[in-house]
C-alpha cells in the first residue's frame, strides 16, 4: 500500500491556546518500502502517526490530504475507515503494557481484531492467533497468558501480532522498541523488518533514534518543530545528514550492533522549542551550530541535496 502525505497539518487547541503540532508535512512510501520518521520529542511524530489512522482526539483540527492508495483517509466515510484501520493500516504504539488490556489473555486480544472485523468464527481465530503468536516467535500455549505474565519484549511481540492479525498492507510503528533493552530492541526491530519484508507490507516507523531507524528503514525524513526538515535514502540521511538537525540526530545514538559507534551521546544544546510559541524563521535556528543572521527571518522549503536527497536549510547547496 502507498502512503500520500501532502500539506497536513493538525493543531491542536483553539485561539491563543492552538498548538500547530504538525505544521506543512509532506511524506511519500512506495508501496512495500520502509519511511522512518526521526525527531526529538514533542516534534509531531506521534500526532503524524495517530492523524494517518484518524486517531487523534476531538481537540485536534487537520487539514492536507493523506492518501492511502490514493484514498484520502481524511475525507473517508466513516464505515470505510473502520475497514481501512487493521486490515489497509493499523498501527504499533510504544508501551505494549498500556496498549493490552491488563485483564484478558493475549490470545483473545490477538483474536479481537479478527472477530470485530467479522473476519473469522471464534474458532477460526484462536487458531489464527495462537498461529499468529508462533509467527512472531511466541509458543502459540501463551496465548492463554496475561499481559503481566510476559517480558516487555514478549509484549510487544503480542502487539505485533496484534497488527498483523487483519493482513495490514500498512504497518505503522511509533516508537516500537523504545521501553525495550537495546539486544531485545535489536530482536524486535529485526522481526518487524523480518515480517514487513516477508509479507510485502509498508512500514511506516517513527523513532527519536536515527539510527534505529537507518538500519532498519529504505527512507528517512526528519522532523523537526512539526515539519520535515530533512529527508532522503536512510544511509544517506544517516551517514551524511545535509540539515545541521539531521546531523546532531545522527551523531547522538550509538549504532546497535556496532560497538565502535558507542560513543557517549554527542546531545544538541538547549531543548525543542515550544510549539505554542515558536521562534520565527528557521525553528531550529536558536540551537543551530552553523546559523547565520537570515535564519532567524527566513525559513527554508526543503530543496536538492543529492540524488533522492532534500533539506530545509540555508546552508543545502552553498556550503555544507
Ligand atoms: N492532545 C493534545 N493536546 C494538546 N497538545 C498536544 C496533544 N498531544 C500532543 N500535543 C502537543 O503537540 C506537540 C507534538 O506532540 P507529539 O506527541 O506529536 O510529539 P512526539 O514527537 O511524538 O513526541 P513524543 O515522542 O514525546 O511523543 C507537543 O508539543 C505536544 O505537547
Amino acid at each position: 500500500m502507498s502512503l500520500e502525505v501532502r500539506d497536513l497539518r493538525v493543531t491542536y487547541g483553539t485561539g491563543a491556546a492552538a498548538v500547530p503540532a504538525v505544521r506543512g508535512v509532506d511524506l511519500s512510501l512506495a508501496a512495500g518500502q520502509k519511511l522512518g520518521v526521526a525527531g526529538e520529542s514533542g516534534c509531531g511524530k506521534s500526532t503524524l502517526a495517530l492523524a494517518l489512522l484518524r486517531l487523534l482526539p476531538a481537540s485536534a483540527r487537520l487539514s492536507g490530504e493523506i492518501l492511502l492508495d490514493g484514498e484520502d483517509v481524511l475525507t473517508m466515510k466513516w464505515g470505510r475507515l473502520r475497514a481501512v484501520r487493521w486490515a489497509g493500516a493499523s498501527i504499533v504504539f510504544q508501551g505494549a503494557m498500556h496498549s493490552l488490556n491488563a485483564v484478558r489473555r493475549i490470545g483473545d486480544q490477538v483474536a479481537e481484531p479478527l472477530l470485530v472485523h467479522g473476519r473469522a468464527t471464534p474458532a477460526a481465530a484462536r487458531r489464527r492467533a495462537g498461529e499468529l503468536l508462533e509467527h512472531v516467535g511466541l509458543p502459540a500455549a501463551r496465548a492463554a497468558a496475561y499481559p503481566h505474565e510476559l517480558s516487555g519484549g514478549q509484549r510487544q511481540r503480542v502487539m505485533i501480532a496484534m497488527a498483523l492479525a487483519c493482513d495490514p498492507k500498512l504497518i505503522v510503528a511509533d516508537e516500537p522498541t523504545t521501553a525495550l533493552d537495546v539486544m531485545i530492541q535489536a530482536q524486535i526491530l529485526r522481526l518487524i523488518e523480518g515480517l514487513v519484508t516477508e509479507q510485502s507490507i509498508s512500514l511506516l516507523m517513527i523513532s527519536h533514534d536515527l539510527a534505529v531507524l537507518a538500519d532498519t528503514c529504505d527512507r528517512l525524513a526528519v522532523m523537526y518543530a512539526g515539519r520535515v526538515v530533512e529527508e532522503g535514502p536512510a544511509r544517506q540521511v544517516f551517514e551524511a545528514a545535509a540539515h545541521p538537525y539531521g546531523r546532531a540526530l545522527s551523531s547522538a545514538f550509538p549504532r546497535i550492533g556496532d560497538p565502535a559507534s558507542r560513543r557517549a551521546p554527542r546531545g544538541l544544546p538547549g531543548d525543542p522549542p515550544d510549539p505554542a510559541g515558536l521562534p520565527g524563521g528557521c525553528a531550529f535556528h536558536p540551537r543551530c551550530p552553523v546559523v547565520v543572521e537570515s535564519c532567524a527571518e527566513r525559513d527554508q522549503q526543503l530543496r536538492e541535496a543529492g540524488p533522492g536527497h532534500r533539506a530545509a536549510c540555508v546552508h543545502v547547496g552553498s556550503v555544507s
